[in-house]
């Protein structure tokens, strides 16, 4: 179970996000409702609970940037293709939890072209919990963006390494 970044988790399961910044390639509602079901996918297999928040601040400040964008050196972007998004591990620094995607990408949702933002946003929110890159080609939290895939799942991989963190979903 090497897959997820070792201490780094929330120590709630009632966790928040804004969305600081919107990209313009994309509606505003088809931004949020990616980013509702991207959490939506690692809610299914815990117990956690996500709250869009839209004033004060919340665990979870989405964003998007470009090339150098304040948050340390090695953290810049790099235009089109290249990195797509990164995002920070939990923990009690402002800029836990945090993901940025890269603003030059072609964001696009409900297509088979540039990259599908729900899709990549699943990948960082993994992050944001806590989950490290897996070394299985089908994971979710594999380093290589696979693609356009509209019934795009969590694989046993990843249902396995936050589940390890957080436990399964409780009984309502
Ligand atoms: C998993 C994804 C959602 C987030 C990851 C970054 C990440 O792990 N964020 O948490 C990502 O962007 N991976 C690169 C990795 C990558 C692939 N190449 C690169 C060329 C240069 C630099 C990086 C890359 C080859 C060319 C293809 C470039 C376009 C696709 N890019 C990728 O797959
Ligand atoms: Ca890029
Ligand atoms: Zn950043
Ligand atoms: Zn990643």
């Amino acid at each position: 179970l090497p897959f997820y970044a070792p201490g780094y988790k929330w120590d709630k399961n009632d966790l928040t996000y804004k969305i600081v910044g919107y990209t313009r390639q994309l509606g505003g509602s088809t931004q949020k409702l990616a980013f509702r079901n991207a959490f939506g996918k690692w809610s299914a297999e815990t117990p956690l609970n996500f709250r869009e928040v839209s004033s004060g601040t919340a665990d979870i400040e989405i964003d998007f940037a470009r090339y150098s964008h304040g948050d340390g050196n090695g953290n810049s972007f790099d235009g089109r293709g290249g990195t797509l998004a990164h995002a920070f591990f939990p923990g009690t620094q402002p800029i836990s939890g945090d993901t940025h995607f890269d603003e030059d990408e072609e964001w696009t949702m409900n297509r088979d072209a540039g990259s599908n933002l729900e899709i990549v946003a699943a990948h960082e929110f993994g992050h944001a919990l806590g989950l490290g890159h897996s070394n299985n080609p089908r994971a979710l939290m594999a380093p290589y963006y696979q693609g356009y895939d509209p019934d795009y799942k969590l694989d046993y991989d990843d249902k396995r390494g936050i589940q390890t963190l957080y436990g399964t979903p409780r009984p309502t």
